[in-house]
């Protein structure tokens, strides 16, 4: 799909928590969570701790937890664990971002703070730089979803020049409809090799058309197999079966927001 084979491309599942029915993290399911994510999904990456994981409503406490057992069950294992270390407060987000990179992490993604949010595009780069220059070493990724974090920024406008303020940024999540701007950004992500990623599942087709060499979400857990199928039907120019895989009566989409 990407040219550049080393990057985040294919589908990356956004991982759902385990919890004992006491509201405990149930960390004794994450081994299990990735054979079963390899051999019935076909699924090789996955996006720890973010939306479907419920990673803003964990503790810091819990989201290391989890972030270190994605990343020791994963080892070896899974091509790539990306954790999520976006909060509102920069410090947290800087801790987090030191843990995952502690932890053996691959990457780290941040979603926009959501309460007090950046006024302008400029603001959310500088935030994202804070959140980048605790771990300098690891890829960092924008999450951009404007749905719940009610920033609606245009990200092209945040990835103006971004790779003179942030070296190790690589790329975005982009859980947005609105295509321009999405093709926008693909248009200047290529010619530095950084991924973009589509998170609206149930329209990944129509990313594809506009160049994203991925997704993550959370439908991957149980239907990646099945959207694997759409991936390579894609790639190989079978337009009418991706088509039809897309929009599958069979597969189930739970779209309570976008
Ligand atoms: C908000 C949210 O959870 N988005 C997920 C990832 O971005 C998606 O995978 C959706 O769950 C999916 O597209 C179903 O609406
Ligand atoms: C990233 C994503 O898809 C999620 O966090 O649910």
């Amino acid at each position: 799909m990407c040219p550049n084979s080393s990057k985040l491309t294919g589908l990356i599942a956004a991982t759902f928590t385990p919890l004992t029915p006491q509201g405990e993290l149930n960390l004794a399911l994450i081994g299990p969570y990735v054979d079963y994510l390899l051999e019935k999904q076909h699924v090789r990456s996955v996006f720890v701790n973010g939306t479907t994981g419920e990673g803003c409503s964990l503790t810091l406490e819990e989201r290391k937890q989890l972030a270190e057992e994605w990343c020791r069950q994963g080892k070896g294992k899974l091509d790539q664990v990306i954790v999520h270390v976006g909060c509102l407060s920069v410090k947290d987000s800087q801790e987090l971002a030191r843990h995952a990179a502690s932890v053996g992490a691959d990457a780290i993604a941040a979603i926009s703070p959501f309460f007090l949010k950046p006024s302008n595009a400029e603001a959310l780069q500088m935030f994202l730089k804070e959140v980048g220059s605790a771990a300098p070493q690891l890829p960092l990724y924008y999450y951009h979803l404007p749905a719940l974090t009610g920033v609606k920024l245009n990200v092209r406008e945040v990835l103006q020049d971004i790779e003179t303020q942030i070296p190790s940024f690589k790329g975005l999540k982009f859980s947005g409809v609105d295509l321009r701007d999405l093709g926008q950004c693909v248009t200047y992500c290529r010619p530095h090799g950084w991924s973009v990623l589509y998170g609206v599942d149930e329209q990944l087709l129509g990313a594809l058309a506009l160049g994203v060499c991925g997704a993550v979400g959370s439908t991957y857990n149980y239907v990646g197999h099945f959207m694997n199928k759409m991936l390579n039907a894609f790639e190989k120019g079978d337009l009418a079966l991706a088509q039809d895989l897309q929009v599958c009566p069979g597969v189930i989409f739970i779209n309570t927001i976008f």
